[in-house]
């Protein structure tokens, strides 16, 4: 199964650049002036040490399984399943350096195709097994969390192995893709036939297919090509009570849109087995800028500006004077000083980073568009700094995950968190939000930036570094979440883009309404009458 799933995954980003990720000297001197000094040195615990209960899965669902998907592709090995044990957020990734317990599923099962994935929940509703969808296991609010419920054991299904692009209608310009394919695969299966999806998160390179959708993804370039939600035109979905497919037409007047009970159901309500996908034009012209505005409410406006006029580019990234100021000392050498002594001379005394990408089909067309961008920048006095730093956003915009694995191996505590607004509110609820996280952390960088901006208000997205408590780590970042939660609630959305899983799931009746979430659970009841369906997640 080595060939499968890469066991390193839970233990770094990329299994070429994992071990290799590190900070450099300067950096952490500087991490240490500005918030003190750090935990100590937590490098990943080796499987050995990290405890594993014996499997509890009854000997007949065993042999169920193994019929249907074969004995190979039903694990029970202590490292199979801690490689599907839990997602990739800050307290998954300190519990897997020896700070605390997580759940293990009881085994991991692989099905080929939508038909085994269909006979799997059957199997498992007959003998009372949960089972955890798990696509690239990139989850950071415990979506992924082998949690039991009141089950008489758990399963991670392993979706892997439905890694194909099952069609592709270049007319209609819609490719059906498996859910097990991950971005990087999905993008190369598209290209055969000059699509793309256009669908980059920051977790492109592990996530797939069925977890975008299941989690109403966003990608850095959403702005262009939509979240991934507008992607979706169908959706295949297994249910204990059997297959349910969905979209029929690009639009519909047939009562409510029931897709949506797929999209973002966090297998909570089946298993996405296939998603038809609107596909584009694998872009021939790509540019990328990097610009800066004075300070963060000159920022925000222009990006509503833009927003309201159509004119975002594709890929729209406003940081905070914080972020940005953590961008320039992490790159401190003498470019940086002349960067700032001009800034200076230009009237930019608090500098706000913003990255803008356009992508199309010709120079011109992305001329025109770029015209349309920077007109309503410089009305903002957007100071112009040039390709390269746009370029160098856009080479380095999949290093975090890797720097973030180096932070916490140094004794950083790190982690992000996510909300959106509408424009009325947003800046107030930006104070807000920071305002809980240094009450509860005390010394910490709080960075926040917009990265998607829709015409009535936009994301917020908070990075946050404080010295990990040697005392009490996970109980650190518990607090410092529930305060910024808390703050969030009845403002903006308790998620954006990262989903509910298990860590939100206790602001949603207060976001969606006690009526709402009894219509999820009737849902819920209908597709899976006896709850198997990754047990404790969403709702
Ligand atoms: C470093 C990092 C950066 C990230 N950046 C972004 C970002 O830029 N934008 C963004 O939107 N998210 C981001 N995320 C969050 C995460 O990558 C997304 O939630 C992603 O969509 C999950 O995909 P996955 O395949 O890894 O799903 P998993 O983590 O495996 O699963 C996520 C949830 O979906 C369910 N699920 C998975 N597959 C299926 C299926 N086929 N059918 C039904 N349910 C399923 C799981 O049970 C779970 O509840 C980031 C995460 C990390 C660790």
């Amino acid at each position: 199964m080595t060939e499968l799933i890469d066991h390193r995954l839970r233990r770094s980003w990329t299994p070429e650049a994992g071990d290799a990720a590190h900070l450099p000297a300067k950096a952490l001197r500087w991490l240490v002036q500005r918030i003190g000094p750090l935990g100590s040195a937590a490098p990943f615990a080796p499987d050995s040490a990290l405890s594993v209960p014996e499997p509890v899965l009854g000997e007949q669902s065993k042999r169920d399984l193994e019929e249907l998907v074969g004995a190979e592709h039903v694990l029970m090995a202590p490292g199979e399943r801690l490689a599907r044990a839990g997602g990739l957020s800050y307290l998954d990734l300190v519990r897997r350096r020896g700070f605390g317990d997580f759940p293990v599923p009881d085994a991991v099962v692989l099905p080929e195709n939508p038909a085994e994935v269909q006979s799997v929940l059957e199997i498992c509703a007959r003998h009372d097994v949960g089972v955890v969808p798990f696509g690239g296991g990139t989850s950071v609010v415990g979506g992924v969390a082998a949690l039991r419920g009141d089950k008489s054991a758990v399963i991670a299904l392993d979706l892997t192995r439905l890694g194909e692009l099952v069609s592709v209608d270049p007319v209609s310009r819609i490719a059906v893709l498996q859910a097990g394919v991950t971005g990087p695969e999905a993008d190369r299966l598209l290209a055969a036939h000059g699509f793309t999806l256009g669908h980059v998160p920051q977790s492109y390179e592990r996530a797939t297919i069925g977890g975008f959708a299941a989690t109403r993804s966003a990608g850095q370039a959403s702005s262009g090509y939509g979240r991934f939600e507008d992607m979706v035109s169908g959706v295949r979905l297994a249910t204990p009570r059997g297959e349910w497919k969905l979209g029929i037409a690009p639009a519909s007047a047939a009562g409510p849109d029931l897709r949506h009970l797929a999209i973002g159901s966090e297998g909570a309500l089946g298993v996405i087995t296939e998603v038809a996908l609107r596909v584009r034009p694998v872009p021939e012209v790509r540019r990328y800028e990097g610009f800066v505005l004075d300070g963060w409410e000159k920022g925000t406006d222009a990006v509503r500006e833009l927003a309201q006029r159509h004119v975002l580019a594709d890929v729209t990234r406003l940081s905070d004077v914080d972020e940005s100021e953590v961008s320039l000392a992490l790159n401190d050498g003498w470019k940086t000083k002349v960067l700032r002594r001009y800034l200076k001379a230009r009237g930019v005394h608090a500098p706000c980073l913003l990255i803008v990408g356009w992508e199309g089909a010709s120079k011109r067309e992305v001329a025109r568009r770029r015209q349309e961008t920077v007109r309503v920048l410089e009305r903002f006095g957007a100071v112009r700094i040039g390709a390269a730093l746009g370029e160098s956003w856009r080479r380095g915009r999949f290093s975090g995950p890797r720097q973030r694995d180096a932070l916490i191996d140094n004794g950083v505590c790190v982690e992000t968190l996510e909300t959106a607004a509408y424009w009325t509110e947003l800046s107030d609820l930006r104070d807000a939000v920071r305002a809980a996280l240094t009450a509860t952390l005390g010394n910490a960088i709080i960075m926040c930036h917009v990265s998607h901006a829709y015409e009535t208000g936009a994301s917020l997205y908070f990075t946050v570094l404080t010295a990990r408590d040697e005392a009490d780590p996970i109980g650190q970042w518990q607090r410092a979440k529930a305060a910024a939660s808390e703050a969030i609630t009845g403002i903006g959305t308790i998620s954006h883009h990262h989903a509910v899983g298990v860590d939100h799931a206790r602001h949603l009746p207060a976001e969606i309404g006690e009526i709402g979430v009894e219509v999820l659970r009737a849902a819920k009841k209908t597709v899976d009458p006896a709850g198997i369906l990754n047990p404790g997640k969403l709702l």
